[in-house]
């Protein structure tokens, strides 16, 4: 093992994506690493264990470590992602109801409705680009399960901003500024809809997540201010539109291997769940995850000094062989008879998401990866040639072509 690679590392993640860290664990032959990350001294960990060890904040704390341009596309400035101790623990309490099963049921159910009212549409188009037609149901169908209101004419340019801030968090070319442009739209427009509804213009339905966001009030007793809140409830709505990347990816499975479409039309137990596991942990979605050490750190013998980064390879891990046998097979198997470790599988972070950061829109991601599995498997529709390879140094990547679909009466 070497003590610090000297790799210009940033530029390497530029050109290598997804494969950067996995790479150079795999020269190691190793589950930690020493690396330099723009200059400054890092510590790269994966596994169930160094989950353990990186969502411990004696270890690793948030407040930041996320770079500004992520905050100013993905996440938005002063969002939950950035906050640590009970100043984390108060805020992430407003996400927490997420985790409970009527909210997975009552948002996947919306979705399916908004995904059966899109099925005509559909149809009556030559083709249809499956990435952007999933953005749209789910924009339109999350909306009406949180309560915020949504003309139909709103909803392509909402899905189309939703989908853009994801899109261009990773880079610094014009994918980049169209997700600045888009954040600070809709930060606006969700900032003045909470103003009108604390001066009682707009009626939310009560306890719906707009209510809540409106009514929540932090450590001091204050309520956030119209642009934090609109941070908050962005940071709700934005990543259920993500699910447009694994619909793509779940295309992108039954198109390559065609057998899991009738396991999934034949609704047998457990499949479609199973199913939806294995496109979170094939597919590439987040690469790494990443914090500063709060004091001087070692880790399977690697140190790393105060203040320096400690990276989670997310994508590495959900790839590594000694967790998963044959990593780089397609098989919703794997998860059949065994649900996912909590700290093995961790496409959505790791530990626990009531005391850390793991994402609390788990359960819902599943909930509604599932139904939109099963009726994409029950729609009939041709794929006609197209670009689908799936290009690792493009952060998020997906299908190059988006997936166009022919549907068939
Ligand atoms: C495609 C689906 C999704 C993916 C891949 C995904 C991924 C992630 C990841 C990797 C994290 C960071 C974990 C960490 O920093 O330790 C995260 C955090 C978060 N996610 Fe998700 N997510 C998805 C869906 C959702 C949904 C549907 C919601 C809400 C409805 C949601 C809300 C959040 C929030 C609020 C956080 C910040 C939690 C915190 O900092 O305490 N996510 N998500």
């Amino acid at each position: 093992m070497s003590a610090h690679r000297l790799v210009p590392e940033s530029l390497a993640l530029l050109t290598e994506g997804y494969a950067w860290l996995p790479d150079l664990m795999r020269a190691e032959n190793d589950t930690a690493l020493n690396l330099r990350v723009l200059g400054h001294p890092a510590l790269a960990v994966r596994g169930p264990d160094a989950v353990g060890f990186f969502y411990d904040e004696e270890h690793v704390r948030r407040h930041g470590a996320l770079p500004g341009p992520v905050l100013s596309t993905l996440f938005g400035h002063g969002a939950v992602h950035t906050l640590d101790g009970d100043a984390h623990r108060q805020r992430k309490a407003f996400f927490l109801p997420l985790l409970e099963t009527d909210a997975v049921t009552g948002s996947a159910g919306h979705i399916a409705d908004a995904w059966d009212e899109a099925v005509p549409r559909w149809r009556a188009q030559p083709e249809v680009v499956l990435f952007d037609a999933v953005g749209r149901v789910v924009a339109r169908g999350v909306c009406r399960w949180a309560g915020v209101p949504l003309a139909e004419d709103e909803e392509e340019p909402l899905a189309r901003d939703l989908l853009a801030m994801v899109d261009g968090f990773a880079t610094a070319g014009p994918r980049h500024w169209r997700a600045r442009r888009a954040r600070t739209r809709q930060e606006q427009r969700f900032a003045a809809l909470i103003t009108e509804v604390r001066s009682g213009t707009v009626r939310p339905p009560a306890d719906c997540v707009l209510d809540r966001v409106c009514r929540y009030r932090d450590a001091s007793g204050a309520e956030l201010t119209p642009r934090i809140a609109a941070v908050e409830l962005l940071n709700v709505i934005r990543p259920a539109t993500a699910l447009s990347w694994f619909v793509a990816f779940a295309a992108h499975a039954l198109h390559r291997w065609p057998e899991h479409k009738e396991r999934l039309r034949s609704g047998e137990e457990g499949y479609a769940t199973a199913f939806a596991h294995e496109v979170r942990r094939f597919y590439p979605f987040a690469p790494f995850l990443g914090g500063r050490a709060v004091t001087d750190l070692t880790w399977q013998g690697r140190h790393v000094p105060a203040g320096g980064l400690v990276l989670l390879d997310v994508h590495g891990q959900n790839h590594d062989e000694r967790l998963f046998k044959d990593p780089y097979a397609f098989r919703p198997e794997r998860f059949l008879d065994q649900p996912p470790g909590r700290d093995e599988l961790i496409p959505q972070g790791g530990a626990d998401p009531r005391n850390g950061h793991r994402c609390p829109g788990e359960a819902m991601a599943v909930g509604i990866l599932e139904t939109l599995a099963r009726r994409l498997a029950a729609l009939d529709y041709q794929v006609p040639p197209q670009d689908l390879s799936i290009p690792l140094n493009r952060i998020p990547t997906r299908p190059r072509s988006g997936m166009t679909i022919r549907t068939l009466a």
